[in-house]
């Protein structure tokens, strides 16, 4: 007798990546909102006078509501509640309020408006959170700055929710089959929304000769409509997944505080949550500040440009180069054959290179900054990969933190040996963005796929909850702080090109070190418990 096997969507292996293509795609169009500021720091401070520590302030506000109201675990609660599909709608409507809420901080429109008065006039300090010691604004910031940092923390309610959210829709599509691959995948996509928002950010605020720091605002809140879009689609093939399966995901396995027990009494997941916070404090702040410490340590000659059409193609071109680097990389970790892996990954190198050639001619800190995520996304797939078939997760994370050492002791002091050579500093930039991007693939690669081997399946929704969380202390405090650093060992320096930025490098290369001590830790109580963190996940 021939017996029918009933095929579901996630059999199929075209059904599975598109699902998981939509997802990465809302997260890569999130990624760009994330730093849109970033890489214009000095733009901020020159046309609505942000100084370093009302930058840092008004990025770090990303993750306040999450941290200090506990949004995170409301939004983990809710991800166990109500399922992959709705938390993901929610979370990219949630994201597009607080971008428009953003964008309009920092648009000529609130210049002068009435509602600057206002908070020019209030909200210096919040009681309920000074009485914490922790306001998220201060006596004197600019009013755009904390109107823009009050949007910023409803996008960064909506961007941690759908971090989880992604996370566990990877692990309800892919579990038992290339579950690391695809999440290394959805993080190389976001890795290029990095390198997205540090070329086109700048490129959009230059646009036609006059400054606009807002349109590039603009261009994030417009990918923010694209990302609700994406999640929006996938929302049905998820529902299509569920009657297919039979599983109704909103009535199993309901979330109960008491499953929190669970998770809070695992060492493995203490472990990985303070190394967590650890990396990714050296990490995303430093992403905030790292074009503006290149504008600081490096010389550049930014060529006269003949038009303004003769400048953007120059973007669009190296944009283009960027593509083609990412995209042979990538697909090189699908190949079967050996040879045509050869060939992508020769384009993929020869593309780079020719990138990079582009960015020491055009002196532009923001393209040589790019490069940072490029090589995570040639990268992380193929350690998810190997994440998947051979294991060895807590020693990658060793070595990870060791190359992150090295990279911010780098920029401390070797770049600024070089300052006065054009070619020198240039090359040790770029060589130590590289092996940063390299440190942030090993990281994540192994970080996130070793969450399901020390909690219950059940409640790995409310385990990605409470790891943000723990992380995003780290990502509210550090760029507050690299800011507060900044403004302090620069006294009087008012060019925004000229701060001398050794201590705060200093403070992100011990958070490190301390990282590096704790993987050490992690590897011995792996193998005193067994975790399997060092095992693959598909046998
Ligand atoms: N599937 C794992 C997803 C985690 C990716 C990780 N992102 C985060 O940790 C976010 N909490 C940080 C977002 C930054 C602030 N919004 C990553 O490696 O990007």
């Amino acid at each position: 007798m021939t017996q029918e096997i009933q095929k579901t969507l996630r059999d199929s292996a075209a059904m599975r990546w598109t699902a998981l293509l939509l997802l990465a795609l809302a997260m890569f169009c999130s990624y760009i909102f994330m730093d849109i500021l970033s890489p214009i720091k000095d733009l901020m401070q020159e046309y609505r006078g942000w100084d370093s520590t009302a930058f840092g302030t008004m990025q770090g506000s990303e993750v306040f509501l999450n941290v200090f109201v506990f949004f995170l675990i409301f939004a983990g609660i809710i991800l166990d509640k109500m399922g992959v599909r709705f938390t993901a709608v929610l979370s990219a409507a949630v994201m597009l309020t607080g971008a428009i809420v953003k964008w309009y901080a920092v648009t000529d429109y609130f210049t002068g408006s009435s509602l600057e008065v206002w908070f020019n006039n209030n909200l210096n300090y919040i009681p309920v959170f000074d009485e914490l010691g922790v306001s998220p604004f201060y006596e004197g910031m600019p009013a755009s700055a904390k109107f823009a940092a009050c949007g910023f923390m409803i996008f960064g309610c909506g961007c941690e929710m759908a971090g989880i959210t992604v996370s566990r829709g990877i692990v309800k599509w892919f579990k038992g089959r290339e579950m690391a691959l695809a999440m290394g995948s959805e993080m190389a996509l976001a890795r290029l929304g990095v390198a997205t928002c540090m070329i086109f950010s700048p490129f959009f605020a230059k646009l036609g000769g006059n400054i606009s720091v807002s349109r590039s605002v603009a261009f994030g809140v417009v990918l923010m409509c694209i990302a609700l879009i994406m999640t929006i689609v996938y929302f049905f093939m998820d529902k299509k997944l569920d009657s297919q399966t039979g599983e109704a995901e909103e009535k199993d396995d309901p979330f109960k505080i008491s499953d929190l027990g669970q998770i809070l009494t695992s060492s493995g997941f203490w472990l990985v949550a303070l190394l967590c916070v650890l990396y990714y404090s050296a990490i995303f702040p430093f992403q905030k500040y790292a074009v503006n410490m290149l504008q600081c340590n490096l010389t550049l000659v930014e060529p006269s440009q003949d038009s303004f059409w003769a400048s953007s193609s120059v973007t669009i071109v190296q944009y283009v180069i960027m593509l083609v680097v990412a995209a042979a990389g990538f697909a090189s970790n699908f190949q079967k054959v050996k040879r045509n892996q050869l060939i992508l990954l020769a384009i993929s190198i020869i593309s780079l290179i020719t990138y990079c050639y582009m960015g020491y001619m055009r002196q532009s800190a923001e393209s040589i900054f790019a490069v940072f995520p490029l090589l995570a996304v040639l990268i992380t797939p193929i350690l998810g990969s190997y994440v998947d078939h051979k294991g060895k997760a807590a020693s990658m994370l060793i070595l990870g933190s060791v190359l992150l050492i090295a990279c911010h002791l780098t920029f401390a002091f070797i770049l600024p040996l070089f300052k006065d050579s054009a070619v020198g500093g240039i090359i040790i930039a770029y060589a130590t963005i590289l092996v940063l991007g390299s440190s942030f693939s090993l990281v994540p690669a192994s970080l996130w796929p070793s969450v399901p081997k020390l909690v219950d399946a059940k409640v790995i929704g409310s385990a990605y909850a409470l790891i943000f969380w723990i992380q995003n202390i780290g990502l509210w405090l550090f760029p507050l702080l690299i800011g507060k650093v900044l403004d302090k060992s620069n006294p009087g320096v008012t060019d925004p090109t000229k701060f001398d930025y050794t201590a705060p490098l200093i403070m992100l290369a011990s958070l490190g070190i301390a990282a590096l001590l704790l993987g050490f830790v992690l590897k011995a109580v792996d193998k005193k418990k067994g975790l399997g963190l060092e095992e693959p996940n598909i046998k």
